[in-house]
């Protein structure tokens, strides 16, 4: 790995891994340039090819994918497991982390310019790939995003709250703005592709009917809904503004555990979330106590205001 530049204040991250988020950082400040001229040019969107799990492969998944390797290789970072690859790859025989990436989450944005991002999620290695990997999702000690949004911002958690940060385009420097972000409780939105509603299971149904019901229902009040399609804007709204997002198990083939990946998706957004103070299941258990099965396993999802999550959690009682 050729050491980049610092564009990021190393103030508040742990000395042993600033040379990984550093890296993230600068990768991150190339992808936005590129996303910043997708409009112009070659499509990003364009359809290249399929992952290991038979999701298409846009343009962008592949170039960003190939980035955050490249600049990983070499440095501290032993194991690199990608969404958009099948196996974890050793890009570096002594180092001390694993680190697990979606590298372009919200592909079906690409195309229409609405935020995309990356996420990220950092373990202490073990000596094997799947052993540093399938592991409780508590055991991270980093998760983060980038989201590539009017800013481009980095989330992030080293255990200890959760940070956020701001590219500063002019300096290609990302800003500390906040150090301990909180979930608001109070907030009336609700996240989840209605679309599913028929595939649903009876205790997401409920829920959510109670809040389509409104005011005229057992909550008492009105909510609005809704959905961008890209996990890192929904998560960034949330922790900004509060409510709850579902991406629950459906009757859909292939859908039994909902579409997020555990390793690469659902665990670091966990972390991120329950840092700042909201909560994070699979509609009951806490992310945090569950670990994949495979590397590309997928969990049902639900975040957002803990006294939210916990009523998808009651409801799922209720059902029993
Ligand atoms: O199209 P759906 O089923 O609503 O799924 C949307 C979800 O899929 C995702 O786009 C999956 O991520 P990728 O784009 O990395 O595959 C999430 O960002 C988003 O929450
Ligand atoms: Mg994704
Ligand atoms: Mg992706």
């Amino acid at each position: 790995m050729t050491s980049p530049a610092n564009v990021i204040s190393p103030d508040l991250i742990p000395d042993a891994l600033y040379p990984t988020i550093n890296a993230l950082c600068a990768t991150s400040i190339d992808v936005a340039a590129i996303i910043a001229r997708a409009g112009l040019g070659q499509s990003l969107a364009a359809q290249v090819g399929e992952n290991s799990d038979g999701d298409g492969q846009k343009a962008l998944d592949v170039l960003a994918d190939d980035m955050f390797e490249a600049a990983l290789r070499g440095g501290d970072v032993r194991w690199y497991a990608s969404e958009e690859q099948e196996d974890a790859l050793l890009t570096s025989e002594g180092g001390k982390y694993a680190l697990a990436i979606d590298p372009l989450d919200g592909s079906s944005n690409i195309d229409v310019n609405v935020s995309i991002g990356t996420i990220f999620s950092i373990f202490d290695t073990k000596e094997g790939a799947e052993e540093s990997f399938l592991r409780p999702a508590s055991e991270q000690i980093c998760g983060g995003y980038i989201l590539y949004g009017p800013a481009t911002c980095l989330v992030v958690t080293f255990g200890n709250g959760t940070q956020q940060y701001v590219l500063d385009p002019s300096k290609g420097e990302f800003v500390l703005v906040e150090k301990a972000m909180e979930v608001p409780e109070t907030s009336k939105e609700f996240a989840i592709n209605a679309s599913n509603y028929r595939h649903w299971t009876k205790p997401v149904r409920t829920y959510i009917d109670d809040c389509l019901a409104g005011k005229d229902g057992p909550r008492g009040m009105d909510f609005n809904m809704r959905w961008v399609g890209s996990l890192v804007a929904e998560t960034h709204r949330i922790l900004t503004r509060g409510g709850i997002f579902l991406y629950p198990g459906d009757a859909r083939p292939g859908y039994e555990n909902g579409r997020l990946r555990m390793v690469y998706e659902c665990a670091p957004i966990a972390f991120i979330i329950e840092q700042a103070k909201g909560h994070a299941t699979d509609g009951e258990t806490p992310i945090l106590e569950r670990q994949a099965a495979t590397l590309h396993g997928r969990v049902p999802l639900v975040f957002g205001s803990a006294q939210k999550v916990q009523r998808v959690a009651d409801h799922h009682d209720l059902s029993e």
